[in-house]
């Protein structure tokens, strides 16, 4: 799915009208509609509701969305903030459509004093600022903010909460903006959704269709995408009749050093899971038994060092090379990893200590093969880039690492951030917290690069790891819950994450 800034959705919601064509008020009345009865369907009836309404489009939704709640008998108050100016546009309609039904209780606010103090056990629907914030709210507007939030109810913002802008935050005034409980947002979710710092805001959102034009949204050119079912379904080849283990590759993986052998494991498993034909796994010489008796499925290659990755094997037998977790960081392995980059691998994985190694020695980025994939967390990703204020800002300096040294970059966490050397971003869909834990990332680096290691393009391996990988969580977490999953039950739901996407 095409992700939009809001200037963008402003644009398609113009070109809407105009190809369907349909008149701005119907366009408001539809997506009120599906705000209506999602409240509908999902509060307690008994409850007063306090709609605030704005200036704008956005107040104008929450006057129609009274309208509508109170068809259904639902107890509705609308505060609209008044700042003195005449209303204009569609928001004026529907003032009128309210003041002629008559089941609503209407009042303005004009001041502090007029600002009505909420119960805890009421809903507020937020309709004060949409898309169409310029700036940081303050004045009436930041109290009216502040208010709600102290209130203790549960809020509900309709596309966006109020003071939060839909893209770049960083100078924003984040005690002037809504915390919301749920987010109702209008056909696509807004980029700043996707940044963890916004989740106190957001809260848990919904993506309303308001059924924008098809051509509408073809036309409108993006950077930034959702990852979605559909999407990734479209990439995954299927194994022909014919095919036999050389049909899918030989994955070569460097992983694990004395102590931290799991990672060698989890990786090797995970890269097996994910339909390669053969596997390396490349150990040191404390871990051949460990990884045999763990992976009887795999082959080994085993290191001159008792302890750590210190020589590069034969790399020319390999499809695909995936190298990094439980590496250490010891001088022997750091060279080793300098002499494989050197070799010019075509299809490479880099991931944990091989990041780390990378970050501490600069000088060799521009060893990078073209289109190798890291795969940092966000700590990794700031010692290979440096510190960024928040997760916009860390979201250019990605942009630019990709171009820069022509690498895909996978910045893990919620909603996974993909940056390609091209300028594309994709966002995933995938996953919860309770993969958030040690190991996990060992099962994204073995699931890429068994899927590189079959000839997917470096994009489409990353794409599909990172999907696959958060939908083998999502499904572990349905069986067991989040508190309890660990990183071998996101390998043991591969291959259901698979039969999910055939
Ligand atoms: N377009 C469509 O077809 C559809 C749009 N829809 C809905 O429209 C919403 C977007 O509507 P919108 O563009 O009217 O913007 P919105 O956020 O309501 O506010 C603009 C007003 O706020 C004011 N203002 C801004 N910042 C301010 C500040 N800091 N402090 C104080 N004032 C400030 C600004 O004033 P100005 O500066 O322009 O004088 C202007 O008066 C969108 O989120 C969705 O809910 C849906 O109905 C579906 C169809
Ligand atoms: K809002």
């Amino acid at each position: 799915m095409k992700l939009f800034t809001c200037k963008q959705i402003a644009g398609i919601d113009q070109l809407t009208m105009k190809l369907e064509p349909v008149l701005s008020i119907d366009l408001m009345e539809r997506a009120s509609f599906q705000i209506a009865d999602w409240v509908i369907k999902n509060i307690n009836h008994d409850w007063q509701i306090y709609l605030f309404a704005g200036p704008g489009n956005n107040g104008g939704d929450a006057l129609a969305v009274a309208r509508m709640l109170a068809w259904s008998n639902l107890k509705c108050t609308v505060y609209r903030i008044d700042f003195g100016r005449e209303l204009k546009g569609d928001p004026v309609i529907n003032w009128q459509r309210l003041e002629e039904q008559n089941q609503v209780i209407l009042r303005k606010i004009d001041s502090e004093d007029s600002i009505p103090e909420i119960p805890v056990d009421a809903i507020v629907i937020d309709g004060l600022f949409g898309s169409g914030l310029n700036k940081p709210l303050d004045g009436l507007a930041k109290e009216i903010v502040k208010q709600i939030n102290r209130s203790g109810a549960t809020i509900i913002s309709i596309d966006i909460p109020s003071g939060l802008f839909g893209e770049d935050n960083s100078k924003n005034d984040l005690s002037a903006i809504i915390k919301a409980d749920h987010t109702l947002t209008f056909q696509f979710p807004k980029l700043s959704f996707l940044f963890p710092e916004n989740c106190e805001f957001v809260g848990d959102w919904t993506v309303l269709p308001i059924g924008l034009h098809p051509n509408a949204i073809e036309q409108t050119e993006t950077p930034y995408h959702f990852l979605t079912k559909k999407f990734i379904s479209g990439k995954i080849k299927p194994r022909e009749k014919f095919s036999h283990k050389g049909t899918f590759g030989h994955a070569l993986l460097i992983a694990g050093s004395y102590g931290k052998m799991g990672a060698s494991v989890l990786a090797s498993q995970a890269c097996l899971r994910s339909g390669v034909g053969l596997l390396t796994s490349h150990v040191p010489q404390s871990g051949y038994e460990i990884i045999q008796n763990s992976v009887p499925e795999a082959m080994t290659s085993i290191d001159p060092s008792e302890t750590v990755f210190s020589e590069v094997p034969d790399i020319s037998r390999y499809s695909a090379i995936g190298i990094g977790p439980g590496l250490d960081k010891k001088q022997e392995t750091q060279q080793a990893l300098k002499a494989l980059l050197q070799a010019k691998p075509s299809k490479l994985v880099i991931d944990a200590d091989a990041l780390n190694i990378l970050s501490e020695n600069q000088d060799w980025y521009d060893l990078l093969p073209e289109n190798a994939i890291l795969t940092p967390h966000p700590k990794e990703f700031e010692r290979l880039a440096g510190a960024s204020f928040n997760s916009f800002e860390r979201l250019q300096k990605q942009l630019q690492f990709s171009a820069k040294y022509k690498v895909i970059v996978v910045c893990k966490g919620a909603h996974s951030c993909i940056t390609l050397p091209d300028g594309k971003v994709f966002f995933n869909s995938t996953g919860n917290p309770g993969m958030a834990t040690g190991g996990s990332g060992d099962v994204l680096t073995g699931i890429i690069l068994g899927l590189l290691a079959q000839n997917y393009s470096a994009e489409d391996a990353t794409l599909i790891g990172v999907y696959l990988h958060g939908m083998a969580g999502d499904l572990a977490a349905t069986e067991i819950g989040e508190y309890s999953l660990i990183a071998g039950d996101l390998i043991s739901h591969l291959g259901k994450a698979f039969l999910q996407l055939e």
